[in-house]
């Protein structure tokens, strides 16, 4: 397949779509119809940036988890195309998406989502077990180690912390290197400090390894983690921050949730980052 530019410039933190993990091009997602029709997403065009960590924030009901599940092959969208590592979503079959999902994306839940029979090497190994690929010897130790879990191997999920689990769970979405790693509200149910390790081993996986990761949450601790913060309104990108911290995510929160709609609409503006006060971890 031949990868046509996106039909907008105005693609976010990346000039070209060979630089970009995925993207989103005019993408439209409407639910229902008639009195109960809404647009979750309005003509969207964003890029996900190569080996990067990139944050995606709004108000609730502003679209978050209807794009992260359009770029990640979970959900279709109604209009617009999602390109992800070179193939474009919007033309693939059923059974080609889920092979995609599977082979090219890695996923963490808030709730985790992991196994309970089996042990914490076993859930990590899990999706290339099913796939019937091995994974790299090296790789997998390597792995096991930045995620701090070589001495909870054997353990299964109701023997670990919530912390732990998330970690495994990490580790899981990790282990393929997928062309992108997208994460729910991944620490909605951790206390603060199991939430910053698994942000930091989030961040530290783009920084490491390349790894491109996207991430959904309401938190603007957590959005200052990343490299680069997106912000939706009303199902279209609001702004966004390079760098940011999480006084300016803040301060930029409080101008979405009061504001609403196109008020929103602020220019993309990734110079303002490192506002008063910093705040970046
Ligand atoms: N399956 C669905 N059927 C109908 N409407 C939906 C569906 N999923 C989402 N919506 C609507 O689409 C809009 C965007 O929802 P979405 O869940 O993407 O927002 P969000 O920003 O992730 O919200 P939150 O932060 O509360 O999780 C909302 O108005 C929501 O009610």
């Amino acid at each position: 397949m031949t990868l046509t530019a996106p039909t907008t410039p105005d693609l976010l933190a990346a000039g070209h779509p060979g630089d970009l993990a995925a993207y989103a091009d005019q993408v439209s997602k409407v639910y229902g119809r008639g009195d109960s029709r809404v647009a979750a997403l309005d003509g969207i065009t964003l890029g996900v940036p190569k080996g990067r960590f990139t944050a995606i924030m709004g108000p609730s009901g502003s679209g978050k988890s209807t794009l992260m599940h359009c770029l990640a092959g979970l959900d279709r969208v109604t209009s617009g195309r999602v390109v992800l590592g070179g193939t474009d979503l919007t033309r693939l079959g059923e059974r080609a998406l889920t092979r995609l999902r599977r082979d090219r994306v890695g996923f963490v839940f808030q709730a985790f989502n992991l196994v309970p029979t089996l042990t914490a090497l076993e859930n990590i190994t899990l999706p290339a077990d099913i796939a019937g690929r091995r994974l790299d010897r090296a790789w997998l130790d390597e792995l096991v180690d930045s995620v701090g879990l070589r001495d909870r191997l054997r353990h299964r999920p109701s023997e670990l912390s919530g912390g732990q689990q998330q970690r495994v769970a990490c580790a899981r979405a990790l282990a393929a290197r997928p062309d992108v790693v997208f994460a729910d509200e991944p620490t909605g149910n951790l206390d603060s400090r199991s939430g910053r390790e698994v942000l930091g081993l989030l961040r530290d996986s783009a920084r490491r390894t390349g790894q491109s990761v996207v991430m959904v949450t309401h938190d603007p601790s957590a959005a200052a983690y990343a490299d680069l913060v997106v912000f939706l309104s009303d199902g279209r990108v609001a702004g966004q921050l390079a760098d940011p911290d999480q006084n300016t995510v803040l301060e930029r929160m409080k101008h979405l949730d009061g504001a609403g709609g196109p008020a929103a609409s602020a220019p993309a503006d990734p110079a303002s980052s490192g506002g008063p006060g910093g705040g970046r971890p």
